[in-house]
């Protein structure tokens, strides 16, 4: 179980991350996304020990990070792939951490196979490694203690479509088995397939949280007039709110028979009228991970954050 309450972090006059609070059961996949800058990093550093929040705590198993005895061996961390000691080969990067956490040396080769780095690739330096090869490398060093707990910063970075694929199935059957998975990323596409809940951070504030079902099915109608502006109004009128939708459409907050009916009695032909599905999360990170962001949270009168 991982808890985070009332997180704060403040690195001099810049707020990190901001009265962030969100759990994670034994069982799920839980992925933490936003936009670059929003805050993950610093969140999971703070989960990990690695960060001393400002305000607020974060814990695992009802524990500071800190606090845990041979914490790699309840929690499984891959932050930076990136951090691996270059001069060292795959193999021995493994058994050196085996040897740290006191795990059987066997287990070395168990990880290497199961992240697709047996034979010749866990002799090769991890200078030689590609992002992707690194990534699964991390990954294997984070399993090594057989965790009930992971930590991972962008696990997918690297990875190609066959590698991303892979990991969700690692990930989900991690979780299945009762292990407690956090990840993060920038991107929902790539989540949204494994994850159980949502946590979704923007200007180091949380902006919506949810189950992956309720969030990626939120209630709303996809609606579209030639004249936007008329059909606001007339949505307005009876009182419906909306927010910008996909392409030039709106998503109102309302039943699409309730849209409709306005949108009639408002005299305003519709182009457009069905259930909004995952649209309204995909436009919220649209709107906070585009061009035009401007690293504002620009959510939170969606309304979406649930306690
Ligand atoms: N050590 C630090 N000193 C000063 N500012 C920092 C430090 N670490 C993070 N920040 C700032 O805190 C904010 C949140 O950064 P963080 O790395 O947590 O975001 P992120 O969501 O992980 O971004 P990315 O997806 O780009 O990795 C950013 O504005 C960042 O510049």
């Amino acid at each position: 179980m991982i808890n985070v309450e009332h997180l704060t972090k403040r690195y001099g006059a810049q707020l990190a991350v901001s009265d962030v609070s969100f759990s994670c059961a034994p069982g799920t996949v839980t992925g933490f996304l936003g936009p670059n800058g929003a805050g993950k990093s610093t969140t999971l550093r703070a989960v990990c020990g690695l960060t001393l929040p400002t305000s607020g705590m974060a814990t695992v198993g009802g524990r500071p990070y800190r606090e845990l005895p041979n914490a790699g061996r309840r929690v499984g961390v891959l932050l930076d792939a990136g951090a691996q000691h270059s001069g060292r080969t795959g193999k021995e990067t493994l058994a050196l951490a085996a040897l740290v956490m006191g795990v059987p040396g066997t287990r070395v080769d168990e990880m290497l196979e199961l992240v697709g780095l047996a034979g010749k690739p866990a002799g090769k330096r991890v200078g030689k490694y590609s992002l992707g090869m690194r990534q699964r490398l991390g990954l294997a060093t984070a399993l090594l203690g057989d965790p009930e707990v992971l930590v991972l910063d962008e696990p997918a970075n690297g990875l190609d479509p066959d590698g991303i694929f892979w990991m969700r199935g690692l990930l989900r059957g991690f979780a299945d088995r009762g292990g407690t998975v956090l990840l993060s990323s920038h991107l929902l596409r790539e989540v949204e397939a494994v994850a159980d809940q949502l946590v979704v951070i923007a200007g180091g504030r949380i902006v919506a949280q949810g189950s992956s079902e309720q969030l990626l099915a939120s209630t709303g109608t996809v609606v579209r007039a030639r004249d936007r502006e008329a059909l606001t109004g007339a949505l307005a009128a009876a009182g419906i709110g909306v927010v910008a939708g996909p392409a030039d459409a709106l998503i109102a907050d309302g039943p699409a028979e309730a849209v409709g009916i306005a949108a009639a009695t408002g005299g305003v032909p519709l182009l457009e009228l069905r259930p909004a599905g995952g649209d309204r999360l995909e436009e919220l990170f649209r709107s906070l991970t585009g061009p035009s962001a401007g690293g504002a949270p620009a959510a939170p009168q969606m309304q979406e954050t649930r306690a």
